[in-house]
């Protein structure tokens, strides 16, 4: 049996307690709780089947009342002895994508990166678009590209046309570009034509991962008008490997900065549901940025809302994910293409300046946020390297 040991200063002591999928060499896929700088195996340990799976979806289908009992199962196991064989070191385990991803959304949601990327993509008009303070703008996304954290980022192929060309050419993308985001994730499903008040957000979700949302710059700004994202964004979406419970994120819930106009009633709550989460970007291990989530403009409880407004199903597995996240200030960018200024800037990496993404180059994502009784919860990194692309012709 093991005593586990917390380091005093860890992201991950008792506050945090995150679920992922994890293996080791001889053993298959299957759920752990990760608690310090150890994977608890909650198959072994619980001795219920959802926690046998690849995935994190039975589980998360189970719902808010399971979701509370098992924290509570878990904060009393790992205070006592833990069998050994259920007890693995972060370091000797494979972590997996967690969850088997339904339907992925990603919203557009900060003031400070939408009003950027409107002056880059249509300098001739009002930075934000009439409807953006109305409604949370989103685009569906493709869930079966959705990979988790370690997996390398094959540069796309695809139409680019500069500005001075009068024709499209194909190749490898020349402006690939990350974007920093939280991501969340649905546990309970809906069934057609049911809505999720903003004030029911804690009854569906069941937490949230860092997502790094890869983007082809050139390919998009040619292909985007009219229906919004689509080649530019599909070929890569990565996510953090541990999913923070929403019961974690209790201290971390602040008002959103003020709505004005006031949304629609059906996106009004009374419940807090921003969240003051701080991000670093690293590029080739040199932090270039820290978005704060704090600043965004709609909640994910609003974008959750909006997302069922229509009738459409909510399902488990489903990932909304926040959009860039990008602050007031040049350092709080979430994006190159902002931090850069379109690839006008270049931004200084180690004693490299850099624009856009080159291959072999490495991105690493991390958040924090403030725990109970001032205590921080870490949700890791997503991290990824850039490889070359495949097909040229
Ligand atoms: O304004 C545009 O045309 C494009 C915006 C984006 O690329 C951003 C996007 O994917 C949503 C986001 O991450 O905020
Ligand atoms: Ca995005
Ligand atoms: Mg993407």
């Amino acid at each position: 049996m093991t005593a586990l040991e917390i380091p005093a200063d860890s992201l991950f002591g008792l506050e945090n307690l995150p679920y992922g999928v994890f293996s080791t060499a001889d053993s298959a896929p299957r759920v752990g709780v990760r608690v310090g700088d150890s994977v608890v195996d909650l198959a072994a340990t619980l001795g219920d089947d959802v926690f046998a799976q690849p995935t994190l979806n039975a589980f998360m289908a189970q719902g808010p009342d399971r979701w509370s009992e098992v924290r509570r199962q878990i904060t009393e196991l790992v205070q006592g002895d833990v069998a050994d064989t259920a007890v693995f070191a972060v370091e000797d385990v494979t972590m997996h994508l967690p969850v088997a991803v339904a339907d992925y959304v990603d919203f557009y949601a900060s003031e400070n990166h939408a009003t950027n990327l409107g002056r880059l993509f249509r300098p001739d008009s009002e930075p934000l678009t009439p409807n953006w303070k109305h409604l949370p703008v989103g685009y569906h996304g493709r869930s079966s590209t959705v990979i988790v954290s370690g997996v390398d980022v094959v540069r796309p192929c695809g139409q680019r046309k500069a500005p001075n060309q009068d024709a499209p050419d194909f190749g490898p993308s020349r402006r690939l570009d990350i974007e920093a985001e939280m991501g969340f994730l649905v546990g309970v499903p809906t069934k057609l034509g049911e809505t999720i008040t903003p004030d029911r957000f804690a009854d569906y979700v069941f937490g949230a991962v860092v997502v790094n949302d890869w983007s082809a710059r050139d390919i998009q700004a040619w292909e985007y008008v009219p229906l919004g994202p689509f080649l530019g964004k599909s070929f890569a979406t990565s996510i953090s490997p541990w999913v923070v419970p929403l019961a974690a994120l209790e201290a971390a819930r602040i008002d959103t900065p003020i709505q004005d106009p006031q949304p629609l009633p059906y996106l009004r709550g009374e419940e807090k549901w921003g969240l003051d989460i701080d991000l670093a970007v690293e590029w080739n291990g040199h932090v270039v940025s820290r978005p704060p989530y704090a600043q965004m403009y709609w909640s994910p409880a609003q974008m959750l809302a909006h997302t069922t407004v229509n009738g459409a199903t909510a399902s488990t597995g489903d990932l909304f994910a926040s959009g860039t996240i990008s602050g007031p200030e040049k350092d709080q960018r979430g994006a190159f293409i902002e931090l850069t200024w379109g690839g006008q800037e270049p931004v200084v990496v180690g004693d490299e300046k850099r624009t856009f993404l080159e291959d072999g180059d490495e991105i690493a994502i991390s958040a924090t946020a403030p725990g109970p009784n001032g205590t921080r919860i870490g949700f890791g990194e997503v991290r990824a390297r850039i490889a070359p692309p495949v097909s040229t012709s």
